[in-house]
């Protein structure tokens, strides 16, 4: 459906003082350095990353808000933007690109009821394609009624709730059928409950409307909640590529392995390899792991462990691979589990797991790590 090559999007950097003096031309800044992704039909692409990484500019400039230098964006084989060296150059302006658009700031019309925001859209259409009045109500009822909104058709905009108020500016983008909608942070301005509620309900109409969505966020759960699949950007580079799961469990690099939730990294070096079985040796011992990755006896390696992935027991296992003795440094409680820090030699090693297992800090404890659950991360 979305098809994204090479897009290359830059803006003028601060002059430095120096240059500046000698008359130079400003640095240039790569907001969005060559990237390209493909989304298809009735899946939520999100772009994922800390501040500055590029996201918001990717995304107006399919939105055709910000004009690329170079690359290609194309919505169902409709060519929207082609530009660069050697290309013809191809703009469409944003109002003929026929997306939908949800912001952070919901930008509802307040003088208008709920019923003549979701309407609106449909009746500034060019008169050949806008609709009838009777099918611009039927249209504008049906979204209301999806976006559980119906009953407060008549009522004011800024009598809305601010979770109505974001559903409210969802179904105005929904009202035109986009073959493709663009969301960026739809969520962030509200607050932690609702966010929640609305990031299922999100889910959920997705998934039954099937709408083709690109979804900017900076918060990984909500990208891990949502998405079909997340790029995870740095710098203006996507550094990982891939389904929700499959990102956090098998992070490409550290950063991502960061960014995307808590991991403890333990730093080593390859000992042996038989198959998809690797040792690798740790200040702190032998851990065992497996790996489709491809790489030789001698390479230096962090290996990556989730919380939950590591368990603490009070007493020995014995006969398991990876089993750790270490003392508890700090305990917390977090509602519905409990993170243990535990010293092992060198290494402080996050563990989260089920309250019910909650143990005094000071005390000899033993982790158990799943070799399966094990990530080997390039270094670097
Ligand atoms: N109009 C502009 N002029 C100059 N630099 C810009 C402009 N817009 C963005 N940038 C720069 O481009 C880079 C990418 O910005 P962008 O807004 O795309 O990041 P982002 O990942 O969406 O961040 P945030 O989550 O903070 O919105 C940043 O370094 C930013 O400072």
């Amino acid at each position: 459906m979305l098809c994204v090559k090479n897009l290359v999007k830059t803006f003028d950097g601060e002059r430095r003082r120096r240059s500046r003096a000698a008359g130079a031309e400003p640095a240039r800044v790569f907001a969005v350095n060559d990237i390209s992704f493909d989304v298809p039909n009735g899946s939520l692409f999100t772009l994922l990353g800390p501040s500055g990484c590029g996201k918001t500019t990717t995304l107006r400039s399919i939105a055709g808000l910000e004009r690329p230098d170079s690359g290609t964006i194309e919505v169902g084989g409709r060519v929207l933007f082609a530009g660069g060296s050697g290309a013809k150059t191809v703009n469409v302006p944003a109002n003929e690109r026929g997306l939908g658009m949800v912001f952070q700031s919901y930008a509802i019309w307040p003088h208008m009821s709920v019923f003549d925001n979701v309407a609106f859209p449909l009746q500034v259409k060019k008169r050949a394609s806008r609709p009838g009045k009777k099918e611009i109500a039927e249209r504008v009822m049906r979204v209301l009624q999806t976006m559980e909104l119906a009953d407060l058709a008549d009522r004011q905009a800024t009598k809305l709730s601010g979770g109505q108020q974001q559903r409210l500016a969802l179904a105005r983008a929904l009202v035109i059928e986009p073959p493709l909608l663009l969301l960026d942070e739809p969520l962030s301005n509200l607050d932690a409950k609702l966010r929640e509620s609305l990031r299922y309900e999100l889910k959920r109409l997705q998934r039954e409307l099937g709408i083709t969505s690109v979804y900017v966020t900076h918060d990984q759960v909500e990208a891990l909640v949502l998405s079909t699949s997340i790029a995870v950007m740095k710098g203006g580079n996507v550094m990982q590529l891939g389904r929700p799961r499959e990102i956090y469990e098998n992070p490409n690099c550290r950063f991502v392995a960061e960014f995307i939730g808590t991991s403890n990294f333990i730093a080593g070096t390859v000992a042996a390899r038989e198959n998809d079985r690797y040792a690798v040796d740790t200040a702190d011992g032998r851990l065992l792991l497996d790996s489709a990755a491809s790489i030789p006896v001698g390479t230096e390696v962090v290996v990556s462990i989730r919380p939950e992935a590591v368990e603490v027991g009070a007493t020995r296992a014995g006969e398991v691979p990876n089993e750790w003795t270490g003392k508890v440094l700090t305990r917390a409680f977090l509602g519905e589990a409990v993170d243990h820090v535990v010293a092992v030699g060198k290494h402080e090693i996050r563990a989260r797991g089920n309250p019910a297992v909650s143990i005094e800090p000071g005390t000899e404890v033993y982790l158990r790590m799943d070799p399966g659950k094990l990530t080997l991360v390039p270094v670097g």
